[in-house]
């Protein structure tokens, strides 16, 4: 693991622009802050490439998809790669649509992502393999999930993390598994758009992939200390969660992050 990441990140203080969803953004913008980083969400298109120059990661969301927000991710997008700083995407309910599967497509064209981050549900959708998603959910599928993480790194090129109760991180040769977790985040909306907006933090410190692999660990560690204290309270959970990340230093991530190479 990365073993001073929090530490760095307090030092840092680093900006992440997100384009996004309607649903998530103050739980996302509350997940940056808490753990240390600053949140921006941007939502004219004629400020998002100056947005994204400032910042040192954008972080792209689908879940609300529209012209204007996909004008954004283009924008935002691109400009991150003029200056080459990460892009993290979230294909949201990717699967669902049509719709959903062009944009994602226009935007991979487009946009060099450095991360993509979804439920098994969406990455089976984008690596072209059978799986029932449900909506936003994961839903159920035969495959596994290792084999479709690195099968989507691959064709997509770039580091793939699937959450689920084990989370997955590749960037299709070598695989981080974290085993860490906590079944009432799954009862809250939003938690997998706060996770991209920590890796989004973790990402504008260092974008190798141990960095991200521990970065992937620090909201089911938050969340596991959370449902020590409330196993059975979904709202008083989420609420200790944020106070768990506003708490969290690289000490406890440490004792506590279950991570697993290869
Ligand atoms: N079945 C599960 N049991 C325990 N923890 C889980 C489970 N599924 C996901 N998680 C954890 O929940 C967090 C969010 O991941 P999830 O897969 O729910 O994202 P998501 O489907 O994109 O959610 P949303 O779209 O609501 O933001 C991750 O930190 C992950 O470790
Ligand atoms: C509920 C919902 N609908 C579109 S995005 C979103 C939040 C989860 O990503
Ligand atoms: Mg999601």
């Amino acid at each position: 693991m990365k073993t001073n990441l929090l530490a760095q990140i307090h030092s840092q203080t680093p900006i992440v622009l997100n384009v996004a969803n309607h649903v998530t953004p103050q739980r996302v913008a509350d997940g940056i802050n808490y753990i240390g980083g600053s949140p921006m969400m941007v939502a004219d298109p004629l400020e998002a490439a100056d947005l994204a120059h400032i910042a040192n990661t954008v972080v792209l969301n689908l879940g609300s998809t529209n012209p204007v927000a996909q004008e954004l991710m283009l924008t935002a997008g691109q400009a991150a790669n003029q200056v080459q700083h990460p892009v993290i995407f979230d294909p949201v309910a990717v699967g669902a649509t049509p719709l959903r599967r062009q944009r994602t497509q226009q935007l991979l064209e487009h946009v060099q992502v450095m991360v993509i981050r979804g439920n098994a549900g969406e990455v089976a959708a984008l690596a072209g393999i059978k799986w029932e998603q449900h909506g936003i959910d994961a839903g159920q599928g035969t495959a596994d999930p290792v084999e479709v993480a690195q099968t989507a790194a691959q064709q997509l090129n770039c580091v793939v993390v699937i959450s689920g109760p084990t989370d997955i991180v590749t960037d299709g040769t070598t695989v981080y598994r974290i085993a860490n977790n906590a079944p009432l985040l799954t009862t809250n909306v939003g938690m997998g758009d706060v996770l991209d907006g920590l890796l989004g933090v973790a990402t504008g410190v260092s974008a190798d992939l141990e960095t991200i692999a521990t970065a992937t660990g620090i909201l089911p560690v938050a969340a596991e200390l959370a449902a020590e204290r409330y196993p059975d309270a979904p709202f008083s959970f989420i609420a200790e969660t944020y106070n768990q990340l506003a708490r969290l230093d690289d000490q406890t991530l440490q004792q506590r992050l279950q991570l697993q190479k290869n």
